[in-house]
């Protein structure tokens, strides 16, 4: 479910071992068009149809098989599952980033929140939609609170190109791939600001002990955030020119605008974790900052130069 750049891809690679995937499109317009060129122009022009890949705008398509992928920016998904039967056996997996402004939730968060009955799980990890699509070798992370379901997910969803590892730790996977985009976004600004490597390197290791005091706080285990989810996302992230949250993190730090259709959840999770962190008194400097950016309330300078003069503690 969602025809954007992940979905596709996603669906693109699992249809390549001939098993039966559907991808679900918003309109049927677009499932048409799909469908006659075989191929998702917006989204991932170099990427062509393998035949067993279906395109579908009927829900009933995607209802029913070993799993139902969403593949929605996290700040949309609620409103996207709202028209999905409640009842059913087919586990749902989320394949997005970010914690919900309104409630603070992250991706397996807002579906169990929106559909308690339904088996729920999330496939997060470093992994650009383009690599993917293409058979590039990735690894990932499924984390799935019940342990059963979760080897059955992880099993149904390796290819010969994508390569699973599993995990219970939800609130670990979740919180790695939504904070390593925030810290994407300082990364980017310091390189766009003309700081340099040294300081980039600097952001990405402080960036990653925020990452790990965060997850202390909120339950997640330290050996997740060192992981695929956590800092393998933070180091793929932080420094790619394809990453669209660097992107807006250097077009933040050059001044330049940034298109407001292109999808960059560390931009609200920032914000979030921002008043999640003020809330149970978490030490976050860096999330902070990079919501007072993305808002408008600082400049990068004013930024650095509080990043720079905080007191000196232990590392
Ligand atoms: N792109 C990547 O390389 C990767 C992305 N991700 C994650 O995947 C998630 C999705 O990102 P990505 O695919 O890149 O985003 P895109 O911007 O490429 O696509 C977003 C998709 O979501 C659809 N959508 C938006 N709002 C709704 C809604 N209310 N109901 C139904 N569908 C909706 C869009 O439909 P429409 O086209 O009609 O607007 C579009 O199909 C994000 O959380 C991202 O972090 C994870 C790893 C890699
Ligand atoms: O999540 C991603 C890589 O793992 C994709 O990064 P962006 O959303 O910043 O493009």
């Amino acid at each position: 479910m969602g025809a954007g750049a992940f979905g596709t891809a996603l669906a693109i690679a699992l249809a390549k071992t001939g098993q039966p995937v559907t991808l679900w499109c918003r309109t049927s317009e677009q499932a048409r068009n799909l469908d006659k060129v075989r191929c998702n122009s917006a989204y991932l022009p170099d990427a062509v149809f393998p035949d067993s890949l279906k395109v579908a705008q009927d829900l009933s398509a995607i209802m029913g098989g070993k799993a139902l992928l969403i593949a929605v920016p996290l700040q949309h998904m609620r409103a996207a599952i709202s028209i999905l039967p409640q009842k059913t056996e087919t586990p749902w997996v989320a394949c997005c980033k970010g914690i919900e402004l309104s409630t603070g939730l992250g991706p397996t968060g807002v579906l169990n929140d929106a559909s308690p009955n339904v088996t729920t799980a999330i496939l997060t990890g470093p992994s650009f939609a383009a690599d993917i699509a293409i058979g590039r070798p990735t690894a990932l992370t499924l984390a799935c609170k019940d342990a059963t379901s979760g080897a059955r997910l992880q099993a149904a969803l390796t290819t010969p190109t994508l390569r699973l590892y599993r995990t219970t730790d939800t609130v670990g996977a979740e919180l790695g791939g939504a904070l390593k985009n925030v810290m994407a976004i300082a990364c980017g600004a310091v390189i766009g600001a003309g700081l340099g490597d040294s300081a980039r390197a600097a952001t990405m290791t402080r960036g990653f002990a925020e990452m790990q005091r965060i997850g202390r706080a909120l339950g997640a285990r330290t050996d997740t955030l060192a992981g695929l989810s956590g800092l393998g996302d933070l180091a793929l992230t932080c420094t790619s020119d394809l990453s669209r949250n660097y992107r807006l993190g250097v077009s933040l730090g050059r001044g330049d605008a940034f298109d407001p259709k292109i999808t960059v959840e560390g931009a609200a999770t920032a914000q979030a974790m921002s008043k999640i962190a003020r809330q149970k008194e978490i030490d976050t400097p860096i999330t902070n900052i990079v919501a007072r950016l993305v808002e408008g309330s600082t400049t990068v300078k004013d930024a650095i130069d509080s990043l720079m003069t905080r007191p000196l503690k232990e590392e």
